[in-house]
């Protein structure tokens, strides 16, 4: 496994890549060295034990910041490029070959699920998933449809793949959580208000909870094909829970949240709990069952890590655009973030949301670089 490891971080990996060690995982006293990616940093820092460094990886760090990303992408669309095991894999490896990220994360959206279950949707460049008939109606409930393995074959596929070619490097699953993936059916595309969801949700509970199981169903089965599959953690987006009060949060979507990631309580694989805007609902969002919350820009990791409580680790903080102020700048935010990230109970490095495109991919590799170097441990 280590072989073929370090086939996947050869040619552009310089620095770092070489650094995702398993010294972690050194036999204590008497125990057997165990090794493999969830013994790596990152899945041991979801779990709050001590690791050789703060793990870092990005929020869409598979994607449009990298050049080879942008060649491999011509002229195929997004939906077909997530269908496709050949190209799931090799974007999903680029950023791990480049930054010496301490994990991977599957390259898909959180859309796909959603797809399979029968919702007929594309994802338009510069806008999004676009829905084409909008979810508004009893009837339209019923037209989303369970989904198994056969559904999403090709992410089984990509997986299994992944999971030889990354050997020690942890790889994280995904899903969109009930919320973001109702906002998008709902809204029938982007929205920055929410409107329409947010008018069903008030205006009409009993189909707003009908709409949520049926996602919850989807998700569930989506995270635990990937899960089967090999990966080893999974992460829960919900973007767009920051809309909402903490008292609507708990009311409309803690419960169907709560039934996906509580699904997962025994699945043996660390569960990341993501949302923006979501400083209010921190505390909440891990009740949902989660062992990792994700935090955006807005609330330090001390902060968060009070909100939160004692017995689950924090991700996230760095604002995606302070990449694009200079490196002075990133530095000193950087330096900020993993002073404030020694409050938690552990820490894994991240954006509080994703790589924006214009992002200058030697910053991101840079910063990987400096995280390790400010975290390290020594060997024991
Ligand atoms: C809300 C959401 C979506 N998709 C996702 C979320 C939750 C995370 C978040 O809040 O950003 C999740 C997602 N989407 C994508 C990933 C890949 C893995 C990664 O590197 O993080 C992940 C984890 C690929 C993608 N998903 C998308 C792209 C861009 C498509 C392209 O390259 O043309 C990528 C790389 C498309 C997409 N899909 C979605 C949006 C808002 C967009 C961007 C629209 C645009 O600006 O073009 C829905």
């Amino acid at each position: 496994m280590r072989t073929v490891n370090a086939g996947a971080h050869r040619g552009r990996g310089t620095i770092a890549a070489m650094t995702t060690d398993t010294t972690g995982t050194a036999a204590r006293d008497g125990e057997p060295r165990r090794g493999g990616p969830a013994d790596s940093p990152f899945v041991r820092a979801c779990r709050r034990e001590p690791g050789p460094h703060t793990p870092v990886w990005f929020m869409r760090q598979a994607g449009r910041s990298l050049p080879e990303y942008r060649e491999i992408r011509a002229n195929v669309p997004m939906l077909e490029s997530c269908r496709r095991p050949d190209l799931v894999t090799e974007i999903t490896l680029q950023p791990v070959r480049r930054h010496g990220v301490d994990a991977a994360i599957l390259f898909s959206d959180i859309v796909v699920p959603v797809a399979a279950a029968g919702i007929d949707l594309d994802i338009v460049p510069g806008t999004g998933p676009v829905v084409a008939e909008p979810v508004r109606t009893a009837a339209d409930v019923e037209r989303i449809t369970p989904i198994g393995r056969d559904d999403v074959s090709f992410v089984d596929e990509a997986v299994r793949r992944l999971v030889v070619e990354l050997g020690d490097t942890p790889l994280i699953g995904f899903a969109g959580a009930p919320f973001t993936l109702a906002s998008y059916l709902v809204e029938g595309g982007p929205s920055r208000t929410h409107a329409k969801t947010k008018a069903l949700m008030y205006g009409d509970p009993e189909l707003w909870h009908a709409l949520c199981a049926r996602l919850a169903e989807v998700t569930l089965a989506f995270l635990q094909v990937q899960i089967d599959a090999g990966v080893s953690a999974v992460q829960l987006f919900d973007s767009w829970a920051g809309a909402l009060s903490e008292a609507d949060y708990r009311r409309f979507v803690l419960p169907h949240s709560t039934y996906v990631l509580g699904g997962l309580a025994d699945a043996g694989v660390p569960r990341i709990h993501f949302g923006v805007g979501t400083g209010e609902l921190l505390g909440a969002m891990g009740e949902a069952g989660a062992d990792v919350v994700g935090v955006d820009w807005r609330t330090p990791l001390d902060v968060a890590t009070g909100r939160i409580g004692p017995d689950k680790a924090v991700q996230g903080n760095l604002d995606p655009t302070v990449l694009l102020a200079g490196w002075p700048v990133v530095e000193a935010e950087v330096r900020r973030i993993v002073e404030q990230g020694r409050a938690a109970p552990g820490h894994v490095f991240n954006l509080g949301h994703g790589v924006l495109p214009e992002t200058d991919p030697e910053v991101l590799t840079r910063v990987v670089a400096l995280v390790h170097e400010l975290t390290a441990r020594p060997e024991r």
